[in-house]
């Protein structure tokens, strides 16, 4: 081999190392610079006479060539932080007749404005990457303890303590509550209290997956085992669950024919994913929750017996928000808290009026339905304190015709009646003032799904879709 280079003219070489190996350093067994080509020192601002024979350590931040010139192990392609810009080195022992002298090492990119290019185009995507990163695990992991559960109506504490009690163990749970009691918080809290805490939390919303996709939503599918399937298959959420814990929410929802897929994962504690040949070993512990009175589904043949029994080993009644309505103001008090780091507004209090109204609520959508209620009125407040004027219509219609029906002094006078009402408006203003809290309401009822919430209203898709756009409701 040797003389290859013979051919070349000397000042070649030089060039020819600059565009080959870009940024190049040279140091002797010592670790003395012994050559610095151009490009390494455009990019350190430093030149070649006055780096040659330092300590590389003197010469480039965070160098490690004086050890690979020691140690004789390559380095590659490791991440070396230079100027504040994280580059990509590779570092070789440099052998000579079997002797090392030295080593060799060079980092990517020609130049400063060559990185700076690159990073541009990586920039974006690692940004990207960032954020799936942080939407994963905030979606994989559970976020709520059991301090997060505010309460202390005897139902609740009742609930909450079996729920502490059994959080450990490995038996099936089931919850029950209507919506937005806090069943999806409770799950999370009794996985987070478990041992399976540092494993995944995966939560399948059995309501709202198409029929037709259940199957390789839950146990995945292998490579081309259908027409669009994905390349390399795709883990299912049991999969995804393995070691942690699965939460079925509204399996009350689950259509028949599903209801018998998961029972035979839960009998078997195997998977089959679609068009796979092997059964795959899964070890979660389930968590499920309905609104629905799945013992009357069983007697209407509309939810499997057999499934029943194996959710309902440990059943947890959550209670509703009327039935307790104690915990009503502590848990607005709280939601306040949240409501002012959210939106930068501290110190919010509720007014006399407001605890009153707030309690004689029957909650129909229970603590969603409050979170909603008291974000609005944060939303419409100019100081501190929440006055009724601040809650949405319906709640203000109710504090006053439970005043009208128990003062005992209608028709009231004036002053009260603009005390109650505020100053006469137009009977325009009052319509849509009273169209757009319906609207809320509807939405607060069906969850935020605009279809529900128009059929709630009785009106026509299209017809809540304007109106909507026209208040300025997202
Ligand atoms: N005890 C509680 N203390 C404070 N906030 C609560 C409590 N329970 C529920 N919440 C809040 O109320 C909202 C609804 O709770 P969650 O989603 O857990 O209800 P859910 O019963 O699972 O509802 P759905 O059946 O509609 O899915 C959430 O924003 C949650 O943070």
């Amino acid at each position: 081999m040797k003389g290859l280079m013979e051919k070349l003219p000397y000042d070649w070489i030089e060039e020819v190392v600059n565009l080959a190996a870009e940024c190049m350093v040279v140091v002797d067994h010592e670790g003395i610079v012994v050559y610095l080509n151009s490009a390494y020192c455009e990019f350190l601002k430093v030149t070649a006479e006055e780096s040659i024979g330092k300590p590389v350590q003197d010469v480039i931040e965070n160098s490690r060539m004086q050890i690979v010139a020691k140690t004789g192990q390559a380095e590659v392609a490791s991440i070396h932080p230079i100027n504040g810009s994280e580059m990509i080195a590779n570092r070789y022992p440099l052998y000579v007749k079997g002797q090392l002298v030295g080593a060799v090492g060079t980092v990517m990119f020609r130049n400063a404005q060559e990185w700076l290019d690159y990073s541009k185009k990586i920039q974006p995507i690692m940004e990207e990457l960032n954020y799936y990163k942080t939407k994963f695990e905030k979606e994989l992991f559970s976020k709520y303890h059991f301090g997060d559960l505010v309460g202390s109506s005897p139902k609740f504490i009742e609930a909450k303590k079996l729920a502490e009690r059994v959080s450990d163990s490995q038996s099936a749970v089931l919850l029950l509550g209507a919506s937005g009691t806090g069943k999806e918080l409770f799950a999370h809290a009794i996985h987070q209290t478990s041992g399976r805490r540092f494993a995944p939390f995966m939560r399948v919303n059995c309501a709202s997956i198409p029929e037709h996709l259940f199957e390789s939503e839950i146990f995945g599918y292998e490579e081309g085992s259908f027409t669009g399937a994905k390349k390399g298959g795709k883990k299912g959420k049991f999969e995804l669950a393995h070691g942690g814990t699965i939460f079925l929410d509204e399996i009350g929802d689950l259509p028949l024919q599903m209801q018998s897929k998961l029972l035979r994962v839960l009998q078997e504690k195997e998977i089959e994913r679609i068009g796979g040949r092997a059964p795959i070993q899964i070890d979660v512990r389930v968590i499920a929750a309905t609104h629905r009175n799945l013992e009357k589904m069983v007697l209407d043949g509309e939810f499997r017996e057999d499934l029943y029994y194996r959710l309902n080993v440990i059943k947890i009644d959550i209670p509703s928000l009327k039935d307790r309505k104690e915990d009503i103001v502590p848990i607005s008090r709280i939601l306040l808290k949240k409501l002012g780091t959210k939106f930068h507004r501290y110190d919010l209090d509720l007014s006399e009026e407001v605890m009153l109204d707030l309690e004689r609520h029957s909650w129909p959508g229970n603590i969603r339905e409050l979170e909603n209620v008291l974000e609005r009125a944060v939303n419409v407040l100019d100081g501190q304190m929440i006055y009724p004027e601040h809650l949405p219509l319906y709640l203000q219609q109710e504090g006053k015709s439970h005043s009208q029906t128990y003062s005992g002094q209608l028709p009231l006078s004036p002053t009260q009646s603009s005390k109650l009402y505020g100053p006469v408006k137009s009977l325009k203003v009052i319509v849509a003032e009273a169209e757009k809290e319906a609207i809320f309401h509807a939405l607060t009822e069906a969850k935020g799904n605009k279809l529900e919430a128009a059929k709630l209203l009785g009106i026509g898709k299209t017809s809540f879709y304007d109106k909507c756009k026209g208040y300025g409701i997202s």
